[in-house]
């Protein structure tokens, strides 16, 4: 069978309706919590998509499904189309826990000659795919120290490296840079940004949004197992329509030069300014000895005529300013609160 050359490459990830609910006894009764709630989502070959979420929002959850350490409680997801945790699917993933743990006997080297004939290569492959991967996370030169003398950044790095040393299609990383100071997220952000940049497929979770920012190229945001938005990561991140925020100095009003000196300005009608229906979607508020008028405007002929109206109604305009949501401001509107979650 033939494929058209403008056929969408079928998904690497590919999430339907995934649910888990974990359910304990305890002391206090039987508890149930349902960490994930029907996610479906889909990230493609060369793509480093990042899952967003406050602590507990079901991230490490949804990973480990795919990994095929959690049994899904609903749903279905696959991984290169193979169901997740068949062997198939599973020996093309590389994957850094949010937690690794090295033994503390190992050097870098060792670890990685360990980690390689876990994945069952011999030893001049170990070998030669060690050296790329010690220079590729900068480790060269520190490779037959012991792991003990490692910084956490350092540490994250080599897990980086074991996680890609069978050279898999597949990156899932559960919160690389968590726990590190900001030279060690620098560190590791720029690792996956080479592995980003020499095409690499990548799933990562994060809570660090200037992260999620720098590295992702699609976004999923997630809050209490459920998806709130997805998209490209300029997209999602405007999800709003742009507004303009204009400053109408209050002694140039309409209104002030009718009105007797030093008496205060009144605010002027907006909806004879802008007519009724607009009028009713700009906020208005007195800022010193100006009003702030913040107007949504779709697009640069929206804004030309918001100045026009402006114009002939004989108002100055002393500041214009065009407003976009930040991904930050997406995700707080998204989600409610900013708990959890860094900047
Ligand atoms: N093994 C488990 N048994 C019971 N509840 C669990 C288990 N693992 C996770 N949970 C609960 O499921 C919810 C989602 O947890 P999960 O670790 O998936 O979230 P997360 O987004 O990765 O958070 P974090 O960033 O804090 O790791 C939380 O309420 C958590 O307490």
């Amino acid at each position: 069978m033939r494929t058209s050359p403008h056929a969408v490459p079928s998904p690497i990830v590919d999430v339907d309706q995934l649910r888990k609910t974990y359910r304990s006894l305890s002391l206090s009764g039987r508890r149930t919590v349902e960490a994930v709630r029907g996610v479906s989502l889909q990230a493609r070959a060369g793509e480093v998509f990042g899952l967003l979420g406050p602590n507990g929002a079901g991230k490490t959850t949804l990973i480990k499904m795919l990994l095929g350490v959690v049994k899904p409680s609903g749903g279905s997801a696959s991984l290169f189309g193979q169901p997740i945790g068949s062997v198939a699917a599973r020996t093309r993933v590389g994957y850094l826990p949010e937690s690794l743990r090295v033994d503390r006997h190992h050097t870098a080297r060792s670890a990685l000659r360990y980690y390689g004939r876990m994945s069952r290569m011999n030893g001049s492959q170990i070998r030669a795919r060690s050296e790329e991967l010690l220079r590729l996370v900068g480790l060269l030169g520190r490779d037959r120290e012991s792991v003990r003398r490692f910084s956490k950044g350092m540490y994250q790095r080599l897990g980086l490296a074991q996680a890609l040393m069978h050279d898999p299609d597949l990156l899932v990383l559960d919160e690389p840079t968590d726990g590190l100071d900001p030279v060690g997220r620098n560190e590791v952000r720029k690792v996956i940004e080479q592995l980003r940049d020499a095409g690499k497929t990548i799933f990562l979770n994060s809570h660090i949004l200037q992260e999620v920012e720098m590295v992702c190229t699609r976004v999923a945001i997630l809050a209490e197992g459920q998806i709130r938005a997805i998209g490209p990561i300029g997209e999602l991140a405007h999800g709003e329509d742009p507004r303009v925020v204009v400053e109408i100095p209050i002694a140039k009003t309409v209104d002030d030069r009718d009105s007797a000196p030093g008496s205060p300005a009144s605010e002027p009608s907006w909806s004879e300014v802008f007519g009724a229906e607009k009028s009713d979607t700009i906020h208005s508020k007195r800022l010193g000895a100006a009003f702030q008028l913040t107007i949504p405007a779709a697009d640069q002929n929206e804004i030309n005529w918001i100045v026009d109206q402006l114009r002939q109604a004989n108002h100055s305009i002393s500041r214009l300013q065009v407003h976009r949501e930040t991904l930050e401001e997406t995700f707080i509107r998204l989600v409610g609160d900013s708990k959890g979650l860094v900047s």
